[in-house]
């Protein structure tokens, strides 16, 4: 099989790294935590993030960037998306040319409105870049309950030999070319998240949940469309499958920052009880940054933006949801003429 890095070792980074190992890839984990290092290293288990999931003892665990980044077949990028770009610097010198990088964070710049493979290849121009994502939680791709993801790149035989890598019974690679529309759809559900948790903590229920997925995803799919994401993409495993797993799990973290905030924690309280990345509330202010940008309305994430940075009372942010000017669901459809 392939030599192969996951740079990156949180939740999502250790699952990943168990699933390329079974596969029989040869796998090295890289983490910036001397501590997580030798944790992984001894434990062979993530106690913190991912605990209950052993790691076979053929993982080499490093903190060590160059010799994690030389040589191999297949770069994973999952550190979080704060850390893409000072992650991408570091990594730079050690990457050769064409060297694929298969980003599975997800967010947006906040300060640049860039998506993350851009940044990867701004700062590591050499690089071949791609992106792996989907409905997909941690907890259960570690202990191998059945998931289907998506493997986006420019070019077919890049996508199928990154779906080759991770596919097996229990994690199903599809592929697709639309690496702009896999990368929008998943940022942006993070937001859309966070108003699903919010509705959760104030006590609302079904009908509401479902109205924030269906306007969730309409407003999601007009910015990535005007961006060059494809339609369909939006109504994939990337798109409208991860807005729903995250919405609705117990293992969001988003949704929980969102629910804290529904009880009435503020973003910081309730970022610090999550304890692990809220990458909802970096993408939430970059969202209303391209949604101004492209000239798009994106009325839940400007609720959303209004409740984490100006203090709004969740409450009056979905009333002002529900009593804004009176719409036609669909904007493009035709009516029968008199
Ligand atoms: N957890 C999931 O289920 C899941 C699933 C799909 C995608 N993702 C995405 O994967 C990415 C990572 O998520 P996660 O769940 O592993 O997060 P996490 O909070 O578990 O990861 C934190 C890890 O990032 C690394 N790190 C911390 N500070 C760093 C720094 N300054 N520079 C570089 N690395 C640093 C460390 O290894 C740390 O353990 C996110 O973008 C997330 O959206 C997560
Ligand atoms: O725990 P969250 O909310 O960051 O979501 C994790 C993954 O993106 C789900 O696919």
């Amino acid at each position: 099989m392939a030599k192969v890095s996951v740079i990156g070792a949180g939740s999502w980074g250790t699952a990943l790294a168990a699933v390329l190992q079974k596969n029989g890839n040869d796998v090295t984990v890289w983490s910036i935590i001397k501590e997580e290092v030798e944790m992984l290293s001894s434990k062979r288990e993530h106690l913190d993030k991912l605990p209950g999931v052993k790691l076979s003892e053929k993982i080499v665990f490093t903190t060590d960037l160059e010799s994690a980044v030389k040589g191999m077949d297949m770069l994973v990028l999952a550190v979080p998306s704060p850390f893409i770009r000072s992650t991408s610097k570091n990594m730079c010198p050690f990457v050769s040319e064409g060297q694929l990088i298969v980003n599975v964070a997800k967010g947006i710049e906040e300060d640049t409105l860039m998506p993350l493979p851009d940044i990867i290849k701004q700062e590591i121009p050499q690089a071949e870049t791609a992106v792996l994502s989907g409905p997909s939680h941690a907890e259960e791709v570690g202990i191998g309950l059945p998931t289907t993801v998506v493997a986006g790149a420019r070019k077919k035989e890049i996508a199928e030999y990154i779906q080759s890598l991770f596919m097996n019974q229990s994690f199903r690679v599809y592929t697709s070319p639309d690496m702009i529309g896999i990368e929008l759809g998943a940022a942006l559900k993070n937001v859309i998240a966070l108003a699903a948790g919010m509705a959760d903590g104030l006590g609302y229920g079904d009908n509401t949940k479902a109205a924030l997925i269906t306007r969730g995803i309409k407003e999601i799919s007009r910015l990535a469309i005007a961006m060059g994401a494809k339609a369909e993409t939006l109504s994939g495993l990337s798109g409208i499958g991860d807005l729903i797993v995250t919405c609705a799990s117990k293992h969001s973290r988003n949704r929980r920052a969102g629910m804290l905030m529904g009880q009435g924690y503020s973003m910081d309280a309730a970022m610090k009880e999550v304890k692990m990345v809220v990458e909802g509330v970096y993408s939430a202010k970059a969202a209303m940054g391209l949604a101004k940008k492209y000239g798009v309305s994106m009325p839940i994430i400007e609720q959303v933006n209004a409740v984490l940075f100006e203090d709004y009372p969740v409450k009056d942010a979905v009333v002002n949801l529900m009593l804004r000017d009176k719409k036609t669901e669909h904007e493009d459809m035709l009516w029968e003429q008199e």
